[in-house]
């Protein structure tokens, strides 16, 4: 049995940015405002198998601290009522990891070229094969779930509309991780990647902890993250940017969603691997192009743009 928790103050989250949404009375996950996530155990065995996830890797020493960091921190189960008030259920509470963030600028990655996996049914099978040949996950690797991005010059935020992003192409995916470190996002079709250096560069930055997780993936054997996504948001509010700096930005990268892990029996999850590899050489290659382009005092584009 979990502890069933009561409180009045669980509210959707403001700044959720894909899947499923406790909005207009659905079945979603809820933020406590006190830095808290609790996401509630989702249909057949999918909420069990994630809470079994977080609670093998948040006691496994053989993950070392530092990858530890890049996974919400798990605070257990604990029985809420669900948000569309079908009455309580268990959720996995985990950290809000956007919780102390103004004015947080989002992108949620579903990671892999396949998210289907040895032994599911024919008809689970049949929906992921279609949505990775009709999206980017099979010629990019990944593809994007969901973004949004503060906008300074419209001084609100720009979120493009799932299906508009689903259906992006690789050329629109490349674009859209441009736009994301951006200063002009919305009003102009040609990104400035302004704070590409502070947010994907140096040494605390967003590059920087994608290779360390690669690292990880090379070795580890312990787990296979099928449909498992890569969150990764910086600080864009405008106190915060004027100072400059990848400090103030405090990009990070964590991962989530592991309603479909397995168990990885000693084999290397060259799947989650290869994707994150093709994510990184994205990153690489804007950093490159926006360094060409303080060189010029221009921005040029990469990749044929
Ligand atoms: N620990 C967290 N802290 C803050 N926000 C989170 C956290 N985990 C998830 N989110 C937000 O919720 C969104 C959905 O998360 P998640 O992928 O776990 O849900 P899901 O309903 O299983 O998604 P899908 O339907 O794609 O499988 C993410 O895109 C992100 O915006
Ligand atoms: O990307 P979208 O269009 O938001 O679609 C969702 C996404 O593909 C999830 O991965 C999937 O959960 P599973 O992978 O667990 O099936 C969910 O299925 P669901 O609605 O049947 O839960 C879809 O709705």
């Amino acid at each position: 049995m979990y502890p069933v928790f009561c409180s009045k103050k669980l509210k959707a989250p403001e700044h959720q940015v894909a899947g499923h949404s406790a909005k207009e009375g659905r079945l979603g996950p809820l933020v406590d405002g006190e830095g808290r996530f609790f996401k509630p155990f989702q249909h057949d065995f999918r909420g069990e198998n994630e809470a079994r996830f977080y609670k093998f890797f948040s006691s496994n020493k053989k993950a070392p601290d530092h990858i530890h960091g890049y996974f919400p921190a798990y605070h257990d189960i604990q029985v809420v009522e669900a948000s569309n008030g079908s009455g309580k259920l268990p959720h996995v509470v985990l950290e809000d990891v956007v919780s102390d963030y103004l004015r947080p600028t989002i992108m949620d990655t579903k990671i892999g070229s396949r998210t289907w996996y040895p032994d599911v049914s024919e008809r689970y099978f049949n929906k992921c094969m279609r949505k990775d040949r009709r999206t980017t996950s099979v010629p990019l690797g990944f593809r994007i779930s969901g973004f949004k991005i503060f906008d300074h010059q419209e001084s609100s935020y720009w979120m493009p509309d799932k299906k508009v992003v689903h259906g992006y192409n690789v050329d629109e995916a490349r674009l859209a991780f441009r736009k994301f470190v951006s200063s002009n996002s919305l009003a102009d079709s040609i990104p400035d990647c302004a704070f590409a250096s502070d947010v994907y560069g140096g040494s605390n930055g967003i590059l920087a902890q994608l290779l360390e997780l690669k690292a990880w993936f090379e070795t580890q054997t312990l787990y296979h993250l099928n449909s498992s996504s890569v969150l990764m948001f910086y600080e864009n509010d405008e106190s915060v940017l004027m100072k400059g700096g990848d400090d103030a930005v405090r990009a990070q990268v964590k991962l989530i969603d592991f309603a479909h892990f397995v168990d990885g029996n000693g084999v290397i999850d060259h799947n989650f691997l290869g994707g994150l590899c093709s994510f990184i050489k994205l990153i690489q290659d804007i950093l490159e192009s926006s360094d060409k382009s303080d060189e010029t005092g221009t921005y040029r584009f990469g990749n044929g743009h």
